[in-house]
């Protein structure tokens, strides 16, 4: 034992994981790691909610999928450790996706449009546009509709030419932010396999970590301020929200990049001395998406239950008014009657506006989805209502401030992973400091997700143990 100490920084899946690798590694004891976490709970955004639902399933309200399933390092850790079994507890829910309109009575893709395919060759073609070089401008989703298709016209049928610009609006419900504002340069996915929909929630993953750490974790604990090499005690010191103080010798800082980027407010972190301009500066250059989730329960399944999913596309024009309307967005819809054979319930996903007005306004869910998922009704009756609904909160949680990383026009995500990975020296707080950052965006593979966070939680905290050693 080197009789150091480790502060972390916020309880989600990146804190807990360092935490799990600090006392693994034999160096520090248990009373040398304290883990201080702003809200009531753990988990941060993986959030599994196993009460509300009225069939007696669990809903991810955050995290849901296990990305990149050939790599995901969650996913072989939980396999590994006994506590995910894939033949049980999980779904590649990856058919092809069923695609609806306003205009059109069911789904698209009967005629054999292949509009999917259109869909890949889009994203294939932004890949190829913005290898060419660095410097090629950069654009937003909707205008790049318009140069795919004006180059390659010639491929495309009159159906194709006419849904492609819509169709690539699916790209929303990954980011959570509308087309106009997506990057085109960093919008297309280096995907490391498929997606592996986690039927038993996300949450028993944040459950077994808690349950292999035995060091102090203090709930409602907000730090405030963080004093870099503060002569005090140990090097560095953290006010908390409570008034008090705690020196440290070690800190790994996992808070939300959309908390770390704020300059004021209370749940700002105020750092002194201040962080290094090149990193504020990084932090500005990424923003925040909101992705948002609505649960619907109902008495019956009244839509195809044979369908993994459902895109429906949004109309041609929109107004893109204060209130968001029906049709002016597309919506994704996971289809829990193929998740648990059965089960009545659909899971939609929503993107910036919509999100934030419909967690403003969870009332007015299902008058403003019902238009559109109407269209998926293959019953001989009218559409029912729910008899459950469920409306994520996540923009309107202070300490998430959104969902995930998402990169608009003229952003770039790389200048905040170099200056917050800490791998390289004269950059962020150097390659040595004794804060080490963590969390969703702070490393490139898995970067958003939920393994990108568990593995930059590994890398801060393997270097502490080399460090300490
Ligand atoms: C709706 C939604 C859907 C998603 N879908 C997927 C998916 O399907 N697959 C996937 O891989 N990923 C998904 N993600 C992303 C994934 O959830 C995150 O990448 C991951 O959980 C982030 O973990 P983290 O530890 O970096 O951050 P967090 O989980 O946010 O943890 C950070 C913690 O810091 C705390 N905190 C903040 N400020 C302070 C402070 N000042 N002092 C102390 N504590 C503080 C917060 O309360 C929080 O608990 C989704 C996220 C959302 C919201």
């Amino acid at each position: 034992m080197t009789g150091k100490s480790v502060a972390i920084v916020g309880g989600g899946i990146s804190g807990l994981k360092a935490a799990h690798v600090l006392l693994e590694s034999g160096v520090f004891a248990k009373e040398d790691i304290i883990i201080l976490e702003a809200q009531n709970r753990l988990g941060g955004r993986i959030k599994t909610d196993r009460e509300s639902s009225k069939l007696g399933v669990p809903y991810d309200l955050g995290a849901a999928w296990f990305h990149d399933a050939l790599t995901n390092s969650v996913l072989y850790d939980s396999i590994e450790n006994g506590t995910f079994v894939p033949s049980k507890d999980g779904y590649f829910d990856d058919k092809d996706i069923a695609i609806y309109a306003k205009e059109h009575d069911g789904p698209l893709d009967t005629n054999n449009w292949k509009l999917a395919r259109v869909l890949e060759d889009m994203e294939k073609f932004m890949e190829l546009y913005y290898m060419e070089g660095l410097d090629v401008k950069d654009m937003s989703l909707d205008d790049f509709a318009k140069v795919y298709v004006d180059k390659y016209k010639v491929f495309l049928t009159p159906e194709q030419l006419q849904y492609c610009s819509r169709l690539l609006r699916y790209f929303e419900l990954w980011f959570g932010i509308p087309s106009y504002e997506i990057s085109a340069k960093y919008a297309p996915m280096d995907h490391q396999g498929r997606n592996l929909y986690d039927k038993k929630g996300h949450g028993f993953a944040v459950d077994h970590i808690v349950s292999q750490i035995d060091c102090e974790i203090r709930k409602e604990t907000q730090v405030t301020r963080i004093q870099r090499d503060a002569k005090g005690a140990r090097r560095h010191r953290l006010e908390l929200s409570d008034g008090s103080s705690i020196d440290t010798d070690y800190v790994v800082v996992t808070v939300p990049l959309s908390i770390l980027k704020l300059k004021e407010g209370p749940q700002s972190i105020t750092w002194e001395p201040p962080l290094p301009k090149p990193v504020t500066e990084a932090l500005d250059k990424i923003s925040m998406g909101a992705l948002g989730k609505v649960v619907l329960e109902f008495d019956i399944i009244w839509w195809d239950k044979t369908q993994d999913r459902f895109n429906i596309v949004p109309d041609e024009v929109s107004s893109h008014g204060q209130v968001p309307q029906s049709w002016e967005y597309p919506i994704f819809i996971i289809n829990y009657a193929r998740v648990f054979p059965g089960t009545a319930s659909l899971v939609i996903l929503t993107q910036s506006p919509v999100t934030e007005y419909l967690e403003s306004h969870p009332a007015q869910a299902w008058q403003y989805l019902k238009p559109m998922l109407s269209k998926l009704n293959i019953s001989s009756f009218s559409v029912p209502d729910p008899i459950n609904t469920i409306v994520t909160d996540w923009t309107k949680n202070p300490f998430a401030r959104g969902a995930y990383s998402a990169i608009r026009t003229g952003e770039c995500p790389d200048d905040v992973i170099i200056q917050l990975s800490g791998e390289h020296d004269g950059v962020g707080l150097g390659a040595g400091s004794t804060i080490r950052f963590a969390g969703e965006y702070t490393i490139a593979d898995g970067g958003g997700c939920i393994h990108g966070a568990y593995d930059s939680g590994k890398r801060a905290a393997e270097w502490i143990v080399e460090h300490a050693k």
